[in-house]
C-alpha cells in the first residue's frame, strides 16, 4: 500500500508516495462484550504482540526456539553463543554471526574488493543492523554472556553446557531489566512519574498484564526517535574526534554492519555514545532529517521518513486521539489554543498543530505527546511518562521470572546483581578503558568518567555451586550429541534431565536417577526431526 503526504520534501526515485505495509491483525480480534455474547466476528482490527514483550534479553538469545539454537554454539561445552567465524577485532574479541543466508542486503563497503563481503550480523532481534550503534550493542551482550559463561563453568566444572547457558541467560535478563528499570527508564520519565507509575518492588502480580500495549509500541515508546543524533560519533581514546575513523552522518550507519569490522571495532562508537550529551528536543525540532528524509529500511527502497511512518502507523492501528489518551491518564484535555499552550512551550508549534489538525480530538498522540514541555529531569511531558510508566510497572509486576521476585535468584545473588552497570559490560568486552560510573548520565572526559579499575563488578562466586556428594559416587552423566541435561534435585535423589535440541526428538528416556549402583540408566539420544 502506497500512502500520499503533503510535503516539500523531493521524495527519491521520482516516487509520488510513500509505499507502508500495514501491520498484520490479530485473528478473531473483537472486544470483550462481542466475546461475551458470543459473536466472533471481526469487530475491531487489532495487533498482536509478534515478538515478547518481557525485558528478558530475548534481544540477545531470539524469541523462538529455531533463532534460540541459531544463535547457540551448540558444540561448545561451556553455554557458548554463536559467534562470527571470519572475523574478530584486533584483540581477538568475537563479533556476531553472520545471518545464515546470504548474500543478505546489507550495504558493502564500497572500496572493498568482491570476496570481502561483510554480510547481515544473526541476533536475537532482527533490528539488530539498522544503525551502527544498535549492532555494537548487540555485539557487547553476546561477548558479556560469553565472559559470563567461562567463568560460570570455572567455578562449576560439574555443570552440563545446557545448564551454563541457561544460569548465563538468567543473568543476562537479569541485567537487562536492572539496566532498564534503575539506569534508563528514571531518566526518561523523571523521578516523579516513577515513583508514581512504578514506584518500589512489591512482588509478582498475576492479574498484571504484561503484554506491549499498542499505544505504548505505537506511539509514546516512539519518543525515542526524537533523541536520535544526526551524527554517529567516533571517538579516540582521550574523547576525541577519532583520526582514522570519523563521525559519520546517521544515514551512512543503516544497514552498514562493515564499518564495525573494518573501522575500528567497537571502541570508537562505543566512545562517541558515552562522550556525547543527548541530543537537544525542541517542538520545533523534533526529528532529525536524516531519520526524516534518508532514513532506510531492507524491506522497502527509497529513503523514507519516520515521522510519516510513525503518524501512519498510529492510524494503521487505529490508536484514538491525543486528548482521549490525556483522560485516560487523567490530564486534562486540550480544547484550545491556550489550553495547548500550557502543555506546549512554543506558541508557533501550538499555532501550527492546531491549523493543521483543526480540531484538537483529531490531533495524533503521538505528536501531541512528543511537543510537550519535558516534565522537570525527564525527557518525556506528562502523557508519554504516563504511558512509558504504567507500562514499564507492568512489565515488571507481570513478569513471574522478575529478577527481584523471592525464589528467582538467592539473596547474595541479588546483591551482586545490583553493584554490575552497563559502563561495567562496556569495560570488560571492549578496548574502552575509561567510562562514567553511569552510562547513561552525560560525564565530560576525563572528569565525569573513571577508569574501568574502578568500576564495580559482581561477583560471580555467588554463583558457585557446592559440589553435590551423590554425584561424587554417579560421576558426570553422559553427553549426548544434540542434546544436553540439567540435574533436577528433590530431598532423596539427583536425577539428570535431558532433553533435545530444536529440530531433534528424544529417543529412549528423558530422566536418569543417581543410585547406589551408579546411574539408572543410559542417556537417551537425538534424532533428526526429519528423518
Ligand atoms: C537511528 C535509530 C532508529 C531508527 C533508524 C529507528 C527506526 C524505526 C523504524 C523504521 C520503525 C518502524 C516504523 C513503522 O513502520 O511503523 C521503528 C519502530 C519503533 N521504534 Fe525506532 N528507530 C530508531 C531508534 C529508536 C529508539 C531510540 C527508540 C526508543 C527509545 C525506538 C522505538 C521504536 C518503537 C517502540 C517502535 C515500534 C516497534 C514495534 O511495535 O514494532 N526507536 N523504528
Amino acid at each position: 500500500m502506497c500512502f500520499l503526504y503533503k510535503t516539500n520534501d523531493k521524495l527519491s526515485g521520482n516516487r509520488s508516495c510513500v509505499p507502508f505495509f500495514r501491520s498484520s491483525p490479530a485473528c478473531f480480534s473483537s472486544n470483550a462484550e462481542a466475546v461475551s455474547a458470543g459473536i466472533k466476528q471481526v469487530l475491531q482490527r487489532q495487533q498482536l504482540n509478534s515478538i515478547t514483550s518481557f525485558l528478558d534479553a530475548s534481544t540477545v538469545y531470539g524469541h523462538t526456539p529455531y533463532l534460540q539454537s541459531a544463535l547457540r554454539d551448540l558444540s561448545s561445552s561451556t553455554g557458548q553463543l554463536a559467534v562470527n567465524s571470519r572475523f574478530t577485532d584486533q584483540w581477538g574479541r568475537p563479533y556476531l554471526p553472520f545471518v545464515p543466508k546470504t548474500p543478505s542486503p546489507c550495504f558493502q563497503d564500497p572500496d572493498g574488493g568482491q570476496g570481502e563481503r561483510v554480510e547481515c550480523f544473526l541476533a536475537g532481534d532482527s533490528r539488530v543492523n539498522e544503525v551502527l550503534p544498535l549492532v555494537t550493542l548487540h555485539t557487547l551482550w553476546v561477548r558479556e554472556h560469553n565472559r559470563i559463561a567461562e567463568v560460570l563453568h570455572d567455578l562449576n566444572p560439574h555443570w552440563s553446557s545446557e545448564i551454563i547457558y541457561q544460569e548465563t541467560r538468567k543473568i543476562i535478563g537479569a541485567l537487562h531489566q536492572i539496566i532498564t528499570i534503575r539506569d534508563y527508564v528514571p531518566k526518561i520519565i523523571g523521578k516523579e512519574a516513577f515513583d508514581r507509575y512504578i514506584g518500589p518492588y512489591r512482588g509478582y502480580d498475576p492479574t498484571t498484564n504484561p503484554s506491549a500495549s499498542n499505544v505504548f509500541a505505537t506511539a509514546a515508546f516512539r519518543f525515542g526517535h526524537a533523541t536520535i543524533s544526526s551524527v554517529t560519533r567516533r571517538l579516540n581514546e582521550s574523547f576525541q574526534e577519532h583520526e582514522q575513523f570519523s563521525s559519520l552522518s546517521l544515514h551512512k550507519t543503516f544497514f552498514n554492519p562493515w564499518r564495525l569490522i573494518k573501522e575500528g571495532g567497537l571502541g570508537p562508537v562505543l566512545r562517541g555514545l558515552l562522550g556525547t550529551p543527548a541530543t537537544v528536543v525542541t517542538p520545533e525540532n523534533l526529528l532529525t532529517k536524516e531519520l526524516t528524509e534518508r532514513l532506510v529500511t531492507l524491506n522497502v527502497p527509497g529513503d523514507l521518513d519516520l515521522a510519516a511512518l510513525n503518524l501512519q502507523r498510529g492510524r494503521d492501528h487505529g490508536l484514538p486521539g491525543y486528548n482521549d489518551w490525556r483522560a485516560f491518564c487523567g490530564l486534562a484535555r486540550i480544547r484550545t489554543n491556550d489550553d495547548f499552550g500550557k502543555v506546549v512551550k512554543d506558541e508557533s508549534v501550538v499555532g501550527k498543530i492546531m491549523d493543521l489538525y483543526k480540531h484538537s480530538d483529531n490531533i495524533d498522540v503521538w505528536l501531541g505527546g512528543l511537543v510537550e514541555e519535558p516534565l522537570p529531569g525527564s525527557r518525556t511531558g506528562p502523557l508519554f511518562s504516563c504511558l512509558i510508566g504504567k507500562q514499564m510497572g507492568e512489565l515488571r509486576d507481570g513478569d513471574r521470572f522478575w529478577w527481584e521476585r523471592r525464589g528467582v535468584f538467592t539473596q547474595r545473588q541479588r546483591m551482586e546483581l545490583q553493584i554490575h552497570s552497563l559502563s561495567r559490560v562496556i569495560c570488560d568486552n571492549s578496548e574502552v578503558k575509561d567510562a562514567p560510573l553511569d552510562a547513561f548520565r552525560f560525564g565530560k572526559f576525563p572528569s565525569g568518567f573513571r577508569l574501568c579499575d574502578n568500576i564495580p563488578s559482581m561477583n560471580l562466586e555467588a554463583w558457585r555451586e557446592e559440589p553435590i556428594p551423590a554425584l561424587t559416587s554417579c560421576g558426570s552423566p553422559g553427553k549426548i550429541a544434540h542434546g544436553d541435561f540439567v540435574f533436577l534435585f528433590t530431598s532423596e535423589e539427583v536425577v539428570a534431565l535431558y532433553s533435545c535440541y530444536h529440530g531433534y526428538i528424544l529417543t529412549g528416556v528423558a530422566e536418569i536417577v543417581c543410585t547406589e549402583n551408579g546411574w539408572s540408566g543410559q542417556p537417551p539420544g537425538c534424532i533428526d526431526d526429519d528423518s
